[in-house]
């Protein structure tokens, strides 16, 4: 006989103290006994002695043993423990509900002993098997975590670098490779920077390795800062990173961000509790241009690197000597344009429109220029980018519709009470609404030009980016009593369903389709679709661009409202347009001085 802590429990269920004394005389020399006579003290014996096997009585008053059986398998604790129902001879249908509730095998009474032990050690013996699966399963579980875990902390080990926890070079090469490849699936442009710091040697040398490793750290931190999430800032070694910029529109991103970069490492850092300045130098080479293989990118960017460090320090450089040149001028050209304001160099042209119905002026349009001292005049697409891309555009814009609104006011003042001023809006301004509207709220009151005269141009893809937000702006503005105009009308999505959003009360066509304007061409049908849309619409429509009579002639026959463009006149200087409202200079008299 086995000892008893050895032997199996099972707990014997059963109202009838003898039908107990009888299982339990049967199963006695083989197993450890345990028992209970009603259902509440089954469920209350199993959770607190956990036996390997139950024997339960069906038939018992208030908790019958169906009910039990169910219960134990919904409780966690006792779910695993084999139930045997003792049933009356033949209850078929004890039998059928015994297994829907879980029951896992049936014996009936009379008991015949032989056949209690045998069921009994049966499933016993299952028990077992499955205890043993189940651990060693468990076992197999937690095995497979660690050895994930590990995997991980070798992966990153391999490809992260310990110290900034920046890619390394491996990732960095696994990286670009990838950056490669999907730049050439989807035709895509991307960056690839190389950043050196200018005086790490110095640190290390002069204020020990652990300075050096927390610069590190810091300019690892700096760096991430800078990019999205989506780019790669990878460290290859010593004080060599690099930064994968994915999907450039243009190289000037990538400009803006090595500038960022540099602006970055020349802020002191605090190394030792003492400050340190030290800078960097970036090379950058743009995909495929510069390199269509990660090994040809990647030493390109690293010699223009070198370039930059040569041309002293605190500097970027591009590979592409064309890109290099212009990314240059451009950088010259901000420093100059933040000085236009103090010189004076901004000046508008105002270009007239006029009413088809009558052959009349009827407004004009400011459009901005600077008369550079060495470049002589710029216009707008020669620097209104570069204001966008640094944040100076907000400047220029406030300045055009101050200085507009102020000549505009003198003229209506001197008899022309209706003459319409048109001002551009850039995206950027649009973007922060609030100081957008505020900022037109005070021209208006400054200037005294009336809100109903102004007209304010804006193009769809300013509404793609948020049209909730610019439908609440663009009512602020109606509110002041301001028109505004949709430009480049059918050169983006032209989407009715905007038109409808937003209150706009003029749309104008571009000039790419008046351009081939010939009465049976596509273009035609084009702007009478326009024309007859916008007209049901209750919606004004100027047309840009005209430069012949037979082009005026169409538009006049498709009932466009008003029309702007070099056949009437170029856009003029203050005094050339002063003498037009004044009949001095007749329409269509002056000459083209801005063809683009
Ligand atoms: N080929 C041809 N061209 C004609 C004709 N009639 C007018 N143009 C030109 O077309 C442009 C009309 O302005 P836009 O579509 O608003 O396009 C403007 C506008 O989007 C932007 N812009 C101008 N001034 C400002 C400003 O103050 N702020 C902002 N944000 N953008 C401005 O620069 C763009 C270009 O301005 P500009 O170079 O002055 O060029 C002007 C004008 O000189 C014509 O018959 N034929």
């Amino acid at each position: 006989m086995e000892p008893v802590e050895t032997l199996p429990t099972v707990l014997v269920v059963d109202d009838s103290p003898d039908n107990i004394r009888l299982l339990g005389n049967i199963l006695l020399r083989e197993c450890r006994v345990l028992f209970a006579t009603s259902g509440q003290a089954a469920m209350d014996s199993a959770v607190a002695n956990h036996p390997d096997l139950v024997l339960l009585d069906v038939m018992m008053p208030e908790i019958d043993g169906f009910e039990v059986c169910q219960w134990l398998r919904a409780q966690e604790s006792t779910r695993g423990i084999p139930v045997i129902l003792v049933t009356a001879l033949n209850d078929m249908d004890a039998e059928t509900r015994g297994f829907e509730v879980g029951a896992v095998d049936f014996l009936t009474k009379p008991v015949n002993p032989a056949v209690v032990r045998a069921r009994v050690a049966a499933h016993l013996a299952l028990k077992r098997q499955r205890d043993i699966l189940e651990k060693t399963n468990l076992r197999l579980q937690e095995e497979i975590r660690r050895r994930e875990k590990l995997e991980t902390q070798l992966r990153e080990q391999a490809e992260y670098d310990a110290l900034t926890a920046l890619p390394n070079r491996k990732l960095f090469h696994d990286r670009l490779q990838q950056a490669v490849l999907v730049g050439e699936r989807r035709r895509r442009h991307f960056a690839l920077l190389f950043v050196d710091l200018d005086r790490f040697k110095w640190v290390n040398d002069t204020l020990g390795h652990d300075a050096g490793d927390t610069l590190l750290i810091e300019v690892a931190r700096r760096l991430k800062g800078v990019v999205r999430k989506s780019d790669t800032v990878a460290r290859l070694g010593g004080d060599e990173f690099t930064v994968i910029l994915s999907d450039i529109l243009h190289e000037s991103m990538a400009e803006l961000v090595a500038r960022k970069i540099l602006e970055q490492l020349s802020t002191p850092f605090i190394l030792k509790g003492q400050q340190v300045a030290i800078s960097g130098s970036v090379g950058i080479g743009m995909f495929p241009d510069d390199g269509a293989t990660p090994h040809d990118l990647a030493r390109n960017a690293d010699s223009a690197m070198y370039l930059a460090k040569q041309s002293g320090r605190n500097a970027f450089r591009f590979f592409s000597e064309e890109i290099d040149r212009q990314a240059h001028q451009r950088m010259t050209l901000e420093g100059e344009m933040r000085l236009a304001f103090q010189n004076d160099e901004f000046f508008i042209d105002y270009q007239p429109k006029i009413r088809l119905a009558t052959g009349r002026l009827s407004g004009m349009e400011a459009l901005v220029r600077w008369d550079h001292p060495r470049e002589g005049v710029l216009f707008p697409k020669q620097f209104i980018p570069l204001a966008e891309g640094t944040g100076l555009i907000t400047q220029v814009g406030a300045w055009v519709l101050r200085t507009a609104c102020r000549d505009a006011t003198l003229w209506i003042e001197e008899g022309f009470p209706d003459l319409r001023l048109a001002v551009n809006l850039s995206a950027l301004q649009f973007r922060d609404g609030e100081r957008l509207v505020s900022m037109v709220e005070e021209t208006l009151l400054e200037t005294g030009f009336p809100a109903k005269n102004l007209e304010l141009e804006i193009t769809e893809s300013m509404m793609l980016g948020n049209p909730e937000q610019a439908a609440e702006t663009l009512n602020q503005l109606r509110d002041l009593g301001i028109s505004i105009a949709m430009d480049d009308f059918g050169t983006g999505f032209s989407s009715l369903a905007l038109l409808k959003r937003l209150p706009i009360q003029v749309i104008k066509i571009d000039r790419s389709f008046v351009k081939d304007l010939t009465p049976d061409g596509r273009n035609a049908s084009f702007t009478s679709a326009i024309i007859s849309m916008a007209q049901q619409l209750g919606l004004r429509v100027v047309v840009e661009g005209v430069e012949s009579d037979q082009q005026l002639n169409i538009l006049k026959q498709q009932g466009g409202d008003e029309v702007q463009g070099f056949f009437f006149s170029p856009p003029l200087g203050r005094e050339s347009f002063l003498d037009l409202l004044h009949g001095r200079l007749p329409l269509g008299a002056a000459k083209v001085v801005n063809d683009d």
